[in-house]
């Protein structure tokens, strides 16, 4: 397919937010991603009417980008790769089917026309909604948390909240989904729109799984204190209450592959990594698969690390209860996992941290913060406050 001329011309953003204005009205759906450390944008298309939840996405190994939410009972959708279109050599790919590809003509018409652009941006500017009753109901649930651990019920548990903020009239989804991807580089970028889930987008600095050319990988990021560049990370100093709420993910990580008799895998750290204004403890975990020989270990994996005790807590069972019983929210696809599957690049999923979702006018960001025996709710109240400015301090 020769790629018109007129797309080429496009900026990137543009694309971005035409593609997805179209999908929008016609009812498709779409994500757009870029991967930590690369350059390269992709955004894949599936033209459905009416997306259906799947089961057990890897298992049928149909290329495409998965976004499942944190309640592993609530649906998980599989954006197909109907069309995909990689940035930078404008590499585009069509499923043959007739149908398929005259829905793809249209849309990549529609794409390559010259979007109307608005010079004078409107001095508008993003509104918190921010209140007091939000930040004590946090430190209550904290607190609650607290007694929990100390009655003996859990050893860290993971409350999160959400904050509602107003969009300017002309906020441009595109533009703020590059001005992300470019302030985070480390991070997994996305922005996703189904019209059973509306749009998520987001910076993730977890990945959950990665499994490519028989390696799989998976991390246990967590501990959290602002970054200052000031500040050589190999002079970064951790407490007690970070290191041991880490390694309890690393343990989680540990006791699944303990279920599945799997004994060979390379782990290298703690090390402190940056993710955008903040420091993590980050341990990695990588398995050959075919040494090992479990050639399906992403799909077993993910049954079993989902929801991690980096965003629920440990033991898992009682973690989960403590969160349905006293979260005064539904998380829906924050603390979930998204990202391309049965790709030939592989899987690649990330927990959906990070992030916000669109409606309108209207946004909603997400953040959690592990709490353990030694938590003091109000600093756990500012790590989520300094969480939602991941995105805060960029987006306008
Ligand atoms: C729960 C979040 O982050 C997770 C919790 C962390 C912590 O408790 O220190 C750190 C990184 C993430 O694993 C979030 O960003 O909302």
């Amino acid at each position: 397919m020769i790629v018109s001329d007129n797309i080429k011309q496009q900026s990137a953003e543009q694309i971005i937010s035409s593609a997805l204005d179209y999908c929008r009205s016609e009812g498709h759906s779409i994500a757009i991603w870029k991967h930590p450390e690369e350059s390269s944008i992709e955004l894949m298309v599936d033209f459905s009417s009416d997306i259906q939840p799947v089961d057990d996405p890897l298992e049928q190994n149909e290329e495409g980008f998965l976004l499942s939410p944190f309640n592993y009972k609530a649906a998980s959708y599989l954006i197909k790769a109907n069309l995909h279109i990689k940035w930078e050599d404008f590499n585009i790919k069509i499923q043959p089917e007739l149908e398929i590809s005259e829905k793809a003509d249209e849309l990549l018409k529609h794409i390559s026309k010259p979007q109307k652009t608005s010079p004078n941006k409107s001095a508008e500017v993003i509104k918190v909604i921010a209140s007091d009753e939000e930040r004590n109901k946090f430190i209550d649930l904290a607190n609650t948390a607290i007694e929990a651990i100390k009655s003996g019920q859990l050893l860290k548990v993971v409350p999160s909240r959400k904050k509602e903020i107003i969009l300017p009239e002309d906020f441009d989804i595109g533009l703020n989904f590059i001005k992300l991807s470019q302030a985070y580089p480390s991070a997994f970028a996305s922005l996703v729109y189904t019209p059973k889930t509306g749009i998520w987008m987001g910076a993730t600095p977890e990945l959950l799984i990665n499994e490519r050319n028989n390696t799989f990988r998976t991390v246990a990021l967590a501990g959290t204190q602002k970054y200052d560049p000031e500040l050589p990370l190999a002079r970064v100093a951790w407490r007690q209450k970070e290191i041991e709420e880490q390694a309890l993910v690393g343990r989680y990580i540990i006791n699944c592959f303990k279920k599945i008799r799997l004994r060979n895998y390379t782990e290298i750290g703690p090390k402190t990594v940056i993710a955008g204004n903040l420091l993590h403890l980050k341990t990695e975990f990588i398995v050959d698969m075919e040494a090992t020989g479990f050639p399906g270990l992403g799909d077993t994996m993910l049954k079993l690390l989902h929801p991690t005790s980096a965003i629920c807590g440990m033991p898992l069972a009682p973690a989960q209860e403590f969160i349905r019983d006293h979260e005064y929210y539904d998380r829906g696809y924050y603390s979930g996992y998204l990202g391309p599957v049965n790709s030939e690049n592989g899987t690649s999923l990330f927990v959906n941290l990070r992030c916000m979702s669109i409606d309108a006018d209207k946004a909603t960001l997400y953040a959690g913060a592990g709490v353990t025996a030694d938590s003091i709710p109000e600093d756990e109240w500012e790590e989520t406050e300094i969480k939602m400015n991941t995105i805060l301090n960029i987006i306008g």
